[in-house]
């Protein structure tokens, strides 16, 4: 079993990788005005996040939410030491990534046959050759390339997955030249038990430097994942301030697990994170205000409750 501070080798800082703007604004129904997505990421990089992925260049017509990513891309303030990546499905997002000034892209495939069909039109041996060109199309322009595999601990259409078809995949992206790979539970449904399996034969293929951990939170499972991946060494955590976020392909998913419980977590156990939680819990309130609805945090609904109660004695 692994520890979750080994000092000689395990780094004591976890790197957060928000990702409310692309991941959690995607699934929206109503439409977001970009001035309102521009001053998210903006209030986010302010609350010391190290990276924001910032938006999507993936067909409008498969996610119109995403349509401004050019205005939004461009318009944002951006901080020296904050990456903003960008999501990017094939060559023609690369070129308008690149053209609207992005130097770090996203690429994303699923393990499962019928979500790379559901998510983007394709099988999954076309899938992985799309990601193996794309990324070295992205790596010649000089850029850097961040890897997603899904649905890893489970599919909305096919139950359960093979850890081996995730360690296989993972290593595949990984060879590629992804400098970093996300293995995102898309749909929630992992538990501690079956993230330490996964892992496990992860592990075997790809080192816990080069990995991260992207839950959703739909069984309210997430943090033990997550605190589960620590274990295992991972440093990396992907989250969506105030839990934003859905999967469309799965009804009554949970967003991403929220920033500011990840953050309170971590702090709670002595890990550093660069970020301001008073920051980001003003931030979950902010946007889910924008948005018409209470904040999906957890740590941000208590921290608020107790700033109100100390406010309100003053
Ligand atoms: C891959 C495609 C494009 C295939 O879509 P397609 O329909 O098979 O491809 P196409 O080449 O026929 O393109 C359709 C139309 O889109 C245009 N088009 C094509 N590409 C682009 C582009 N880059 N930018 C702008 N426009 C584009 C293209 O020009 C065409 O326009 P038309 O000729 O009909 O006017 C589509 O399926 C797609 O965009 N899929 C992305 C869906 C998506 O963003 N899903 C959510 C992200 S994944 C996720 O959330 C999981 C993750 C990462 O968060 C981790 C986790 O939780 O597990």
């Amino acid at each position: 079993m692994r520890r979750y501070s080994t000092p000689a080798t395990v780094s004591n800082f976890v790197k957060i990788v928000e990702v409310g703007p692309r991941d959690g604004l995607q699934n929206e129904k109503q439409v977001i005005p970009t001035p309102v997505k521009i001053e998210l990421i903006e209030r986010l990089a302010n609350a010391g996040l190290p990276v924001v992925e910032a938006t999507s260049f993936v067909s409008p017509k498969w996610v119109p939410q995403m349509g401004d990513n050019r205005e939004v891309f461009q318009s944002i303030k951006k901080k020296p030491n904050v990456g903003y990546p960008v999501l990017t499905p094939n060559i023609r997002g690369v070129d308008n990534a690149v053209a609207a000034g992005a130097s770090e892209v996203a690429m994303f495939t699923a393990v499962t046959e019928s979500f790379n069909r559901k998510n983007t039109n394709c099988s999954t041996e076309e899938a992985i050759d799309r990601m193996v060109e794309v990324t070295k199309a992205a790596l010649d322009k000089g850029l850097k390339v961040r890897g997603y595999v899904s649905c890893v601990l489970g599919c909305p259409y096919e139950g359960v997955v093979s850890p081996i078809a995730v360690a296989q995949m993972a290593k595949q992206m990984y060879d590629a030249g992804c400098y970093e790979i996300s293995l995102g539970d898309t749909i929630g449904v992992g538990t501690a038990g079956s993230m330490g399996h996964m892992l496990e034969e992860v592990l075997k293929v790809v080192p816990a430097e080069a990995l991260a951990v992207h839950c959703h939170d739909t069984y309210g499972q997430a943090l033990a994942n997550i605190l589960k991946a620590l274990e295992y060494g991972i440093r990396v955590v992907d989250s969506s301030v105030a839990g934003l976020g859905g999967c469309p392909y799965a009804p009554g998913a949970k967003g991403n697990v929220a920033t500011e419980d990840v953050v309170y977590m971590l702090h709670g156990m002595g890990f550093e994170t660069g970020t301001n939680l008073d920051a980001l819990v003003e931030t979950g309130r902010w946007i889910s205000e924008q948005l018409g609805r209470e904040t999906g945090s957890r740590a941000g609904a208590a921290l608020l409750s107790k700033k109100v109660a100390r406010e309100s004695k003053i």
